[in-house]
């Protein structure tokens, strides 16, 4: 599953650069960061309308186009996406209920010293 995400982060490093007319991530890069996160944005739409539809294979057709996309995001942001793997590996064994209670306590405790 991660060399999937290995491979075509390479590839899409590779089209930097590379001619817009033959490759849709070089079109992508060329039309700029705000295209990017607005197609980021209608992937995501687009898988939730999916995910209501409870269509198997729009959900799946869905979900990989936003997490294309989402790659094209982060080479744009010049970040690999082993740093968001990196973050989720962090995260086992941390509940996310525990998490978000630590990150209000310690709101609470800068809006005190305030
Ligand atoms: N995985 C993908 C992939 N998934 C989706 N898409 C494209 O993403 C687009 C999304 O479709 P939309 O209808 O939302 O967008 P559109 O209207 O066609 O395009 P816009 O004008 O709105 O940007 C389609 O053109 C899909 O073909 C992808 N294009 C490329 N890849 C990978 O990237 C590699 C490099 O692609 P090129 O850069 O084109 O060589 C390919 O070999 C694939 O491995």
């Amino acid at each position: 599953m991660v060399d999937t995400f290995e491979r075509l982060a390479q590839i899409i490093e590779r089209r930097k650069g590379a001619d817009p007319t033959t490759s849709y991530v070089a079109h992508l890069y060329c039309k700029g960061g705000d295209h990017i996160l607005k197609k980021v944005g209608e992937e995501a739409f687009e898988t939730v309308l999916a995910a209501k539809s409870g269509e198997r294979e729009q959900i799946i057709h869905e979900t990989a186009d936003l997490w294309f996309h989402t790659l094209v995001m982060l080479a744009h942001s010049n970040l690999h996406p082993q740093a968001v793997l990196d973050e989720l590996e962090r995260r086992f064994g941390t509940s996310g209920i525990e998490e978000k209670a630590a990150r209000n306590d310690d709101k609470s405790a800068s809006a005190r010293r305030q």
